[in-house]
């Protein structure tokens, strides 16, 4: 089980700051939607450049052009790439497709989705690596989370993994922790705390505590 550190509401230099402090209890880093959208894949490169032993993945979170966006965030030092589970399917081989071809993985994300077990099993098929269940900050607002969602992907998901995000804290990852996801993914869980490496450190010892056990 991977813990990703998911970096949103920061610059480029605070996302460096940040993941130093971090860096002993996080298998991924990821470069959140906004970061990109401000810095552009620039914050991909320097992150990647300052942690090569992380593993980097850019939330671009794809809609189209999918194998065109897979190189672009590949050639920035992206190991991992987000496509959307609502684009085409066609979109969703071209990501996969060329991921493939540059020894990269896609994670797929399942924001939105109104029928997860029929567009997981789809998924699956078509190749994704990673499959993520996420309530969004927007719905997070309105006190939803996937914790359900999770459990369902685990029941028709064969062959990739499973991750789960959106509002995730200590107090609520044993419940994670339960359906047994491939991949955990804390933003505010960790960020928003004042003792940012301790809190990585519990949410990980945690972890690794399920898997012993
Ligand atoms: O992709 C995202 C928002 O669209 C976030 O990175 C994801 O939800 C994890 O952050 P948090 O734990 O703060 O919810």
């Amino acid at each position: 089980m991977k813990l990703q550190l998911a970096l949103d509401l920061v610059d480029i230099p605070q996302a460096i700051e940040l993941i130093k402090e971090v860096e002993g209890s996080i298998d991924i880093v990821e470069l959140g939607t906004p970061v990109i959208n401000q810095e552009g894949l620039k914050a991909v490169r320097e992150v990647k450049a300052a942690f090569p032993h992380l593993e980097v993945l850019a939330d671009v979170k794809i809609m189209d052009a999918a194998a065109y966006e897979v190189g672009n965030a590949a050639a920035a030092g992206a190991d991992i790439v987000t496509i959307l589970a609502q684009a085409e399917d066609s979109s969703i081989k071209g990501a996969v497709e060329e991921a493939k071809k540059l020894g990269k993985k896609i994670l797929v994300d399942m924001i939105a989705v109104k029928d997860i077990e029929t567009r997981a099993a789809e998924l699956d098929v078509l190749g994704a690596d990673y499959i993520c269940v996420h309530t969004g900050y927007d719905l997070q607002a309105e006190g939803k989370d996937s914790f359900a969602d999770l459990r369902t992907i685990k029941g028709v998901v064969k062959n990739a993994k499973t991750a789960i995000a959106g509002g995730i804290k200590l107090e609520t990852l044993p419940e994670v922790i339960k359906a047994q996801p491939d991949l955990i993914i804390v933003g505010g869980g960790i960020t928003s705390k004042d003792d940012k490496q301790s809190e990585a450190a519990k949410i990980k010892a945690l972890m690794n505590e399920s898997v012993t056990v």
